[in-house]
């Protein structure tokens, strides 16, 4: 069956599969295949420890069995980052221990994990912090780190079922949290900068921990503040911190949501249902906040120069503010998308800005990404989005926007079939394809010099002004990113010929997904990277264009305007010659824009 075929694929990534040789195409994975654990003829467990097994784990082949409970790659040769298992947000067991994992766990990588009971990481490499979504597993019963390098605090993990804990033997520091005092010596030792009563050292400053946390950080991790500073880890502190209790409101969200999941082919809208969650505060307890003003906002919302330490203003049409300011913001998460996730925040003078944390980005120089920031801040389109401000650090950037509250037109069209939905008549919709491509086009000027001068259009990326008037988001990053991790993340890489090169034309295809899309009314499948589900609308709509037979596939919901059907019909053609799928027979946008131009009543 496909979970067999799933499980040989699986095999396939890996460089020393010796111990699976019983693995064989023909045969059925519940009969005889070592280490494959079923129950009642379901896949649910792979128990594949001390097999010598090495190379990389294919995630995805994973996802398709369907069924799979517990992960056990106990004593292997794995290297390398820890790989997605949160994409099997179903696991209950994950038992990675004596492998030579190395680096950093993202901080939010257990968020999608709820119903995790054991987590064994112990005997790898990784460093860094634990991550902080480990403390929300509110089904966690046995953590294994010992024998690793995590640095920086131990959260405050829940622990009303744990039964088990190991820190010992890493460079963990500052107080052992409460939460964790019914845990004895051992599951601590080793840990030269920790204290509480379990090590026998007394805390210094207890009621904060901040306090505590920053200067050890400083010591023990010098490189992890570029500039070397003091400042620089008191910024990291506070990010810790600000994310952390983003990440408890993520959660809080996830939990809520969870049970009104849709298809699950159309997860990419979960995330959009979030913009209908009211507003959560930000967990930080009040005595940590003013600590925190105080040690951040004589860098932060004092000082209006726009190069402040925390965050750099590129665009001040919203007035100054630091990171002080986003951390007493109430926040909300709005999803995480394939550059990394995003949240929006409501500051206390009344400015909501959604902060996205980008992974990666690290192809430019810290003055090279400022550089390009700046440009960007001084952009001045009515379809474009100006962002506000960034943070960067060599782990982490962020980039500051406003919030636009209609929100994207990925939601309007697919999300909730609301109010909104019903405004989208045609002559709205019709704005909507010219302003895209008045922004488009805009973009192709400003960055001619890039190769790819938007590189993400998709209807997740088009915002949407109160009066309809579409913004672009997240254009012209392509060149921060390292090639395989722009072909992971950006939609332009979707375009047919990308994998002979990505070119400017890979941005008209983009424009003509969404022209389709307004147009059909439907979720094309190209947004989707499995490819299962939502409508192929490029060989949808040929395929009627070649029949004569436009009008059928044109979304019901704006064919009320009949007068407007031939107008309709023609854009349908352009949004086709923007998707043909020979790049050379493609449309120039300049062309494009001229056509849509004069369908203009
Ligand atoms: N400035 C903004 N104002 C209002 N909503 C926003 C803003 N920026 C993003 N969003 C919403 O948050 C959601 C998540 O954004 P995010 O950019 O992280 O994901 P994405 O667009 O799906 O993926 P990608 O990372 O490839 O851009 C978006 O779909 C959008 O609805």
């Amino acid at each position: 069956g496909p979970e067999d075929d799933a499980l040989l694929k699986f095999k396939e990534s890996l460089t020393n599969a010796g111990a699976l040789d019983s693995w064989e195409p023909n045969s059925q994975a519940c009969n005889g295949w070592a280490g494959v654990v079923c129950f009642n003829g379901i896949i649910t467990g792979l128990h594949l420890s001390d097999m010598g097994l090495s190379g990389k784990i294919d995630i995805s082949a994973l996802e398709s069995v369907r069924g799979l409970r517990t992960i056990s790659f106990v004593n292997n040769s794995f290297s390398g980052q820890i790989p997605e298992f949160n994409q099997l947000g179903a696991l209950k067991s994950l038992l990675l221990t004596r492998n030579q994992f190395s680096g950093e766990i993202p901080i939010d990588f257990f968020l999608r994990m709820q119903s995790i009971k054991k987590v064994w990481l112990s005997e790898n490499k990784f460093s860094g912090n634990i991550p902080a979504s480990l403390a929300q597993l509110l089904n966690l019963m046995e953590l294994h780190l010992e024998g690793n390098q995590f640095s920086g605090q131990i959260p405050s993990i829940k622990a009303d079922k744990l039964v088990s804990v190991d820190f010992s033997r890493n460079k963990l520091t500052g107080p052992i949290p409460a939460s964790l005092s019914k845990f004895g010596a051992n599951s601590f030792a080793e840990n030269d900068g920790l204290c509480g009563k379990q090590v026998g050292k007394e805390c210094s400053n207890v009621e904060n921990p901040m306090a505590v946390a920053i200067p050890q950080e400083a010591q023990t991790a010098p490189s992890q503040s570029s500039s070397g500073s003091k400042g620089g880890s008191s910024v990291f502190g506070t990010i810790v911190w600000i994310v952390g209790g983003i990440l408890v409101v993520g959660i809080v969200l996830i939990v809520l949501f969870s049970s009104r999941r849709r298809d699950d082919d159309f997860r990419v809208l979960e995330k959009e249902k979030m913009h209908e969650a009211g507003q959560v505060n930000m967990p930080v307890p009040k005595s940590e906040s003013s600590t925190k003003k105080g040690s951040v906002s004589k860098k932060g919302s004092q000082n209006g120069k726009g190069s402040t330490a925390d965050l750099v203003i590129v665009n001040d049409q919203r007035g100054t503010f630091g990171l002080a300011d986003l951390m007493k913001a109430s926040a909300e998460v709005l999803g995480n998308g394939s550059l990394g996730s995003a949240y929006k925040a409501v500051m206390a003078n009344g400015v909501s800005v959604v902060v996205k944390r980008m992974r990666e980005m690290n192809a430019f120089t810290k003055e090279g990404f400022d550089a390009e920031m700046r440009r960007f801040g001084k952009i001045r389109h009515p379809n474009i989005l100006t962002p506000l401000a960034y943070h960067y650090r060599r782990e982490e950037k962020l980039l500051v926007s406003e919030y636009i509250p209609k929100g994207s037109l990925l939601y309007l069209l697919h999300g909730d079939r609301g109010i909104c939905h019903a405004e989208l008549n045609w002559p709205i919709r019709f704005k909507i394809i010219l302003g895209v491509a008045h922004g488009l086009g805009f973009l192709h000027s400003e960055f001619s010099s890039h190769d790819l001068p938007h590189g993400n259009l998709k209807s997740s990326n088009v915002l949407l002004s109160d009066n309809y008037e579409p913004l672009l988001s997240d254009y012209a990053l392509h060149p921060l990113m390292s090639s395989p991790q722009a072909a992971q993340a950006m939609f332009a890489y979707r375009a047919p010929e990308s994998s002979q090169g990505v070119s400017l034309k890979c941005d008209i295809y983009c424009l003509g997904i969404i022209i389709l899309e307004i147009l059909t009314g439907k979720f094309p499948s190209q947004y989707i990277s499995n490819g299962k589900g939502g409508t192929d609308v490029v060989q949808w709509v040929q395929s009627a264009i070649s029949e004569q037979r436009e009008e059928e596939i044109i979304d019901p919901a704006i064919m009320t305007s009949r007068d407007s059907v031939s107008q309709m019909v023609r854009l349908l053609h352009i949004g086709a010659s923007c998707t043909e799928s020979n790049a050379e027979d493609r449309v120039d946008l300049r062309e494009a824009i001229r056509s849509i131009e004069e369908l203009q009543v």
